[in-house]
């Protein structure tokens, strides 16, 4: 049997059976790609015209070895090796066999595991395996692919995991156990596994472990448990880098150790909003591509001192009510959503306070040019340039004093205040709160819901459940593309805490009596801050944007061209 010889040192072909047919096998190394197309015998006066054709492609691809019989152009499936998951030897059994085989030695198999795109960006692991009859071939198949994907370079070999048992449905760790876990065994992947004993253990450990072992880390649950890794590892770097984060002006130091989310949570919008689905599959198979996609971190601070860092929803007013009633439904799971969500409606609160911030002038978007964040957006690379050129200036001292221009304010009542450093899509509201974020040209949307009638905010709401209406088409909706914001309730705590003035204390008091009793009629003075699932004990705050602060094994929202229904992938 000949050697196989390459048509040039970077296409590899071979004819190989596929489930007992013949397949004409291509590996492209130049362009990373791996196609393998059915080669069928033809009948009657095709077979000597397809046998001429067949003649000079023989004489075009010397070196082919293997079963060669006639072809016929046929649909074909071609793979990326950048989404070949694994390649491995296959278990041959006998029964398994084509028949082709039975008069033959014992057959060499090896199995090529890759990513199949199926509906609405979910993802699936294929896996197709190659027969061969010459062991040379065989090993030379093998030795090839896996060369090419030790070079991807961008691939985890070694993750943090810190699983949530507590979140969403309380299934973290079987959602692990069974989805997650044996794809990165496929992968070669070796996990150190946390199953968390109590709230932001996950945060705690990050600021001991020794990062370096490791290519990435993984949270299993939702935005909550995200929430808890994020600032683990954000806190752990700016401490690292002995950067005070507790200073909203300064630039905090980026991080570059990517994150991976396992949606196991009630709303699951980081994921959502980064992948197009909350399937823990899906995102095991983003996590094991090493895909990065780079995403803003907003920092909230009171009077010098850092609060939060949020990458999905700030809300005050109807998200932070609905956050603050649902904590005390936690056995409800993600129900306990709906049911405070129904409540805080029909209490219909507003909330008067006075909000300033600064747009995001060189922004190249806006809220409303329904230019959606996806997969390599322009908007966002545009940005990381900007970026680049002001971390540039701020090098040479040559940044003009921006702290201080053109402050917007806006004093009134509102039904909520929104701040999204990203779409928040989810799978309540498919195109999210504001659905033209963008995941990191450094700036946020705020959403300002002014005070209206019942049936308005019904209406508004509802809209956003919807993918083909406008959410901020009303009057008493306004969206702008920020950098900065700043929020002074009307009703501050300082002030009621230092007044002694008897009208006050009533009013503090009246207040807590009305919150402990919310069958009262009256208007609760303050909401609370939803800060991507968790609440604020502030209310008079601060927010800045930092543009691309961290990276996740993601790479935003593909165009749905790329999908195919059940179909094996192609490029
Ligand atoms: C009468 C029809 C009303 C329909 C309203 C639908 C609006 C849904 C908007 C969803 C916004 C999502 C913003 C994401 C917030 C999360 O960070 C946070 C915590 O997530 P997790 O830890 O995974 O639970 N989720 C929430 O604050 C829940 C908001 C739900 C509001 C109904
Ligand atoms: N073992 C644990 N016990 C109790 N709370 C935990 C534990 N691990 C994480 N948490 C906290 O649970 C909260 C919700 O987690 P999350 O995964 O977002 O679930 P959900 O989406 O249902 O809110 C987070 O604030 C996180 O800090
Ligand atoms: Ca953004």
């Amino acid at each position: 049997m000949e050697p196989v010889q390459p048509l040039t040192p970077r296409v590899l072909c071979s004819v190989l059976s596929v489930k007992s047919h013949s397949c004409e096998v291509t590996l492209d190394s130049g362009r990373a790609l791996l196609s393998w197309k059915e080669v069928r015998p033809r009948r009657g006066r095709e077979r000597s015209r397809a046998g001429a054709c067949l003649a000079q492609a023989f004489q075009r691809v010397r070196g082919l070895t293997g079963t060669l019989t006639h072809r016929l152009p046929s649909a074909g499936h071609i793979v990326p090796v950048s989404e070949i998951v694994s390649v491995g030897e296959a278990d041959v059994d006998e029964k398994y066999y084509g028949m082709q085989w039975k008069h033959m030695c014992k057959p060499h198999a090896f199995t090529v595991h890759y990513v199949q795109r199926m509906k609405k960006h979910r993802w699936r692991c294929k896996a197709v395996t190659f027969w061969c009859s010459d062991e040379q071939l065989y090993c030379h198949w093998l030795q090839a692919l896996n060369d090419l994907l030790e070079q991807l370079a961008c691939r985890p070999k070694r993750l943090l995991v810190y699983i949530n048992p507590y979140g969403g449905k309380k299934k973290g760790r079987q959602i692990y156990e069974k989805k997650v876990a044996p794809l990165f065994c496929l992968a070669s992947i070796t996990a150190d596994v946390i199953v968390t004993e109590y709230a932001n253990h996950a945060r705690d450990n990050i600021y001991e472990v020794n990062l370096d072992k490791y290519d990435g880390i993984v949270c299993v649950g939702g935005d909550g448990m995200f929430s808890e890794v994020l600032h683990g590892l954000i806190g752990r770097i700016q401490k690292d880098s002995d950067v005070d984060h507790n200073n909203p002006k300064i630039p905090l130091s980026r991080c570059y150790m990517r994150i991976g989310i396992i949606p196991a949570g009630s709303t699951d919008c980081v994921c959502f909003a980064t992948v197009g689905i909350n399937d823990p599959v899906t995102s095991a198979l983003h996590i094991i591509l090493g895909d990065s996609q780079p995403l803003d971190v907003s920092a909230v601070h009171n009077k010098k001192t850092l609060l939060k860092y949020t990458v999905s929803l700030l809300g005050y007013g109807f998200y932070g009510d609905v956050l603050k009633g649902s904590e005390k439904n936690r056995w409800l799971g993600p129900a306990r959503y709906d049911f405070s969500g129904f409540k805080t409606f029909l209490s219909h609160r507003y909330y008067e306070g006075t909000v300033s911030f600064q747009p995001a002038k060189w922004a190249v978007g806006s809220p409303r040019d329904n230019v959606c964040c996806t997969a390599g957006c322009y908007i966002c690379r545009q940005s990381s340039k900007q970026l680049e050129e002001q971390q540039r200036a701020e090098t040479y001292g040559l940044q003009h004093n921006e702290q201080e221009e053109n402050w917007t304010t806006v004093k009134g009542k509102f039904m909520s205040i929104n701040i999204v450093v990203m779409s928040c899509a989810c799978p309540r509201s498919p195109k999210g709160l504001s659905p033209a974020a963008h995941l990191a040209d450094g700036t946020a949307d705020l959403i300002l819901v002014r005070k209206c009638s019942r049936l308005n905010f019904l209406r508004h709401l509802i809209r956003h459940t919807k993918s083909n209406s406008d959410q901020f088409d009303f009057p008493f909706v306004d969206v702008y593309r920020i950098k900065t914001f700043q929020f002074t309730p009307k009703h501050s705590e300082e002030d009621d805490s230092e007044s002694t003035d008897l009208g006050n204390i009533g009013k503090k008091n009246f207040a807590q009596i009305c919150t402990d009793h919310p069958t009262c009629g009256c208007s609760q003075l303050n909401s609370v801050w939803n800060c991507d699932g968790e609440t604020l004990e502030q209310t008079a705050i601060e927010m800045r944007v930092h543009c691309q602060l961290i990276r996740l094994f993601a790479r935003g929202i593909e165009d749905s061209h790329k999908e195919d229904d059940e179909m094996p992938s192609r490029v």
